[in-house]
């Protein structure tokens, strides 16, 4: 049977390892109940088996594998491949080079090739589409099955500078399926977020070996993957996620929802914050509690109406970190992510980058630098001056909270003499292959909040920090019929108010610190946003 090429299915990709069966299985067992559930293509991949053995396997699988009409690949052996033949074979960057291994297979059989970076993705388009079919694109997430492994984690990032690479060298042919690390808790997100920045692609199906190889109930386990690839939603916070313009009005029903809700709001944030911090979460009728502790972050997730601030200015450990952003998507709660220093130092980025590939965010806030930085645009190409100084380069800023919302699908927020809202969730709708279907970062809805310049701001501590600890409480009061982008907006432009009136009241730094949690608190209970002195305009 010689399947043609545009027909293979790449959606849910099983690439076996018989060294993790669970008792009472066998290889075939557990490809079979792949089979039956949903997986598209099969990869016999036995690193350590002798190739009488190989060879044994391979058919046995081969049979199985026509009876359900699924393509069978081999990994690396392009002789055993062609011994049974076999409807193709996956090989890396330290296997057979890929013209010799198709001048063997012949043109017709499937050809994957491991890639992990641009310049591969390059060699791959010179070569021209007779060559590579697909691409396994990894390693995306940490991952115990493949020994020594040659690369570190890429996470989304990478591969949506796969994904942008393809589209730049017009490998237009080439499929690809992301690998390494994936189960059923960041298969949707991987599918949101491994978008290429035109809009056009995203990957075309999943790869995955321990999720089915190793359950011991692998039809339940490829049913569950089979359903979050043919879903079309990632709702990874219980809230409404639509794209709709915030108005007056839907922020008044904001307000009204936390102040009956009085959130919890989690804050994993610097010492410097801390107090501060509290002292607004209490003015925004909202209940803080500072905790680090890592035993005890599930069961504040699970509190009603629990949102957490993590900013990483926090000397937590990185566990905790991590203990607490799967915590809250466990549950479906919002995270609010304050990457401080973003890109400062070597160990800020290494500690920032690896959170934010770990868990999905809801609202991810900086300043300028920070925002330029995570969209990888340096200030450098800003008419003015530095990013945190006058003469902004609003359409630059903009556009880098745009293509860092569009990202990371999350709600970016810009702040500084001006604040601008981007919304990069889609609704949280997704789709293999196709991506956001040509839209991109510049297509974002994106709401610019303005009152004039409050230089007074930049002369406390944690002034910053604080609109985090707002956003985290209007995010976390919502019910599950409260709009997002309407919380994220309405506590930027409460907070922009506050800190106006504020700077209007107070002597000097001292007594603005007061009078911003008085100004704050005022705002809040009054509950009238057409009072409040910031500006809220459209900016597309
Ligand atoms: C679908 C898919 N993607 C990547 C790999 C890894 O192949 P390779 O880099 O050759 O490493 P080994 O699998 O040979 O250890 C794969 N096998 N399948
Ligand atoms: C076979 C393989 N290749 C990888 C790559 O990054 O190229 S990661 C990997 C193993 C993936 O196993 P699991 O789904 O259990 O994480
Ligand atoms: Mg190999």
């Amino acid at each position: 049977m010689v399947f043609a090429k545009n027909d293979v299915d790449y959606s849910l990709y099983l690439v076996t390892d018989s060294t993790m069966l669970p008792p009472g299985t066998t290889l075939c067992s557990q490809v079979e109940a792949g089979l039956k559930n949903g997986v598209t293509l099969v990869q016999i991949r036995e690193k350590d088996t002798e190739t009488r053995d190989f060879v044994e396997e391979a058919l046995e699988v081969q049979k199985i594998c026509k009876k359900y009409k699924v393509p069978l690949i081999i990994n690396d052996r392009i002789d055993v491949a062609m011994a049974i033949d076999a409807d193709g074979v996956h090989v890396g960057q330290s296997d057979m080079p890929i013209p010799m291994v198709r001048r063997l297979l012949g043109p017709s059989k499937i050809l994957g090739w491991s890639v992990g970076k641009p310049s591969e993705v390059e060699t791959l388009a010179k070569w021209g589409p007779d060559m590579v079919d697909y691409i396994g694109v990894g390693t995306l997430f940490p991952t115990l099955t493949k020994k020594n492994p040659k690369k570190s984690p890429m996470g989304p990032q990478g591969a949506i500078a796969v994904l942008d690479a393809l589209e730049e060298f017009k490998a237009i042919w080439c499929r690809t399926v992301g690998i390494g690390g994936l189960h059923p808790d960041n298969i949707q997100r991987v599918i949101c977020q491994c978008v290429s920045s035109n809009g056009k692609r995203s990957l075309d199906g999943i790869s995955l070996v321990s999720d089915i190889m190793a359950a011991p109930d692998a039809c339940a386990a490829t049913k569950r993957l089979r359903g979050l690839l043919d879903g079309s939603k990632y709702q990874f916070v219980d809230c409404k996620l639509n794209e709709t313009f915030p108005t007056t009005a839907s922020i008044q029903s904001v307000i009204s929802q936390v102040s009956s809700n009085r959130p919890l709001v989690q804050h994993i944030t610097n010492k410097v914050h801390q107090n501060f911090g509290a002292n607004v979460t209490l003015a925004l009728g909202s209940s803080p509690i500072m905790s680090e502790i890592e035993s005890e972050v599930s069961e504040l997730a699970r509190i009603p109406n629990a949102s957490l601030l993590l900013n990483t200015g926090s000397v937590a450990p990185i566990e905790t970190l991590k203990a607490a952003i799967n915590a809250y998507n466990e549950v479906n709660r919002p995270i609010t992510f304050d990457p401080v220093g973003y890109s400062a130092t070597e160990t800020r980025l290494c500690l920032n980058n690896t959170l934010l590939t770990y868990g999905q965010f809801t609202c991810i806030k900086g300043n300028c630098s920070e925002i330029l930085s995570l969209a990888k645009l340096n200030k450098d190409k800003m008419k003015g001056v530095d990013a945190n100084s006058g003469n902004m380069d609003i359409n630059l800023l903009v556009r880098a909270t745009q293509i860092v919302a569009f990202q990371y699908r999350t709600i970016a927020v810009c702040t500084g003499e001006f604040d601008c809202v981007a919304n990069g969730i889609f609704d949280g709708k997704y789709k293999l292959s196709s991506g956001t279907a040509g839209i991109t970062a510049e297509d974002l809805p994106c709401m610019i909040i303005e009152d004039g310049p409050i230089p007074i701001m930049g002369d406390i501590t944690a002034s910053g920090c604080s609109l985090g600890s707002t956003i985290a409480c209007f995010i976390g009061g919502l019910n599950s019929t409260g709009n997002l982008f309407d919380a994220v907006v309405g506590a930027v432009l409460l907070y922009k108010s506050a800190g106006k009136l504020a700077s209007t009241r107070c002597q000097g730094s001292g007594s603005f610190h007061v009078q911003l949690i008085d100004a704050l608190y005022q705002l809040f209970h009054e509950n009238k946003p057409e009072s409040w002195s910031a500006s809220l305009k459209k900016f597309n």
